[in-house]
């Protein structure tokens, strides 16, 4: 059954779901998020969804912020599963209404980047996307907190969070918009000095990139800590220090390569709790999306808050 709702009517759901024995599937989909048209998911949805298990709902967001309402509100009326069908930032929203609750994340990815999804082996494929909801597997994830705001895949200061920035203004999405902007901007760029507390150990560093990695990528298969375990209990502090422009290329494609935590330019510190002080930085990002930063960023690990629909119920990472 699709029950096509206005996205501010879910609440009303809850009855329904109540009178239900089938679990309900509320799919939460970003119009602008990404560069590939989106109009076929429901269609698809109606196609490929088990209904012997499922009834589902779907809703467009209207705003920024607008899908964390909405999740809370399906997680409020007992939903099996809130489905975010957009990119990290969406993605990002979702699950920021999910955290601590029983309603599972799902994930149709559309975004630039989908790295949470590509982190958890979760298909880009939207057919096989949808199809993954029909099995019972699921996986609970760490999340993080940064400056008290949720972040489940990385968030981060330096070159990356000034690349966001500017691509959050460029009035063009996907890839090749990061990598146009990356070139244009590395050659200017000046990497800053960051004051740091790790756990309780303080130090400073001058780094072109700080990323702290709940999952092992930005997206992509642009993995800024290979390594990363999403469900540790821990954030990986990746501080990546500056690289002379010879270095530019070698490390670029360890980026991509899954190697650029061998690098002496990189360190990687597990942590529990960071505090990072830069009064010269400008932004950061959380998921990919561009906020201002004002000086201080307060990171936490949140252990195991976030259940996920993912291949499959196991601890180990998997990379696709
Ligand atoms: N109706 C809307 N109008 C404008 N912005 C919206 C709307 N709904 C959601 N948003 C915002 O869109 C932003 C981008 O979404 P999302 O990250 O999913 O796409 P993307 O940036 O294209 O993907 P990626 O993060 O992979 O690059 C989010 O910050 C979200 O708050």
């Amino acid at each position: 059954m699709v029950v096509q709702l206005p996205a501010s009517l879910i609440k009303l759901t809850a009855p329904l779901l109540e009178a239900d024995t089938k679990k309900h599937l509320v799919f939460i989909m970003n119009p602008i998020s990404g560069t590939r048209k989106k109009e076929r998911v429901p269609q698809l949805a109606e196609e490929l969804l088990d209904k012997t298990q499922f009834t589902h709902t779907f809703a467009l967001t209207e705003r920024p912020l607008h899908a964390t309402e909405l999740a809370r509100a399906a997680a409020e009326a007992g939903a099996y599963a809130v489905i975010a069908v957009g990119g990290d930032g969406t993605v990002n929203e979702v699950a920021s209404g999910l955290m601590h609750s029983k309603t599972a994340l799902g994930i149709i990815p559309f975004g630039s980047g989908n790295g949470l999804a590509r982190h958890l082996g979760i298909p880009i494929s939207t057919v096989e996307a949808i199809r993954l909801l029909n099995q019972p597997h699921t996986t609970l994830i760490d999340g993080a907190l940064a400056n008290g705001r949720p972040f489940f895949c990385t968030a981060g200061l330096g070159f990356d969070a000034h690349i966001g920035r500017l691509f959050a203004s460029a009035g063009q999405r996907g890839f090749g918009s990061y990598v146009r902007l990356s070139l244009q901007e590395y050659f200017t760029y000046s990497p800053q000095r960051y004051s740091l507390e790790v756990d309780g150990r303080t130090f400073r560093r001058k780094c072109f990139v700080v990323s702290l990695a709940n999952a092992g990528q930005y997206g992509n298969n642009a993995y800024i800590s290979p390594e990363a375990d999403i469900q540790d209990g821990k954030i990986d502090l990746c501080l990546l220090k500056p690289f002379p422009a010879v270095q530019a290329l070698p490390m670029g494609m360890r980026l991509f390569q899954g190697s650029i935590h061998e690098s002496p330019y990189m360190e990687i510190i597990r942590a529990v709790h960071i505090r990072i002080q830069s009064p010269k930085s400008e932004c950061m990002h959380l998921d990919g999306e561009f906020l201002p930063f004002e000086g201080v960023l307060e990171v936490k690990a949140v252990p195991a808050c976030l259940q996920v629909i993912t291949p499959v119920a196991d601890k180990r990472v998997i990379m696709c």
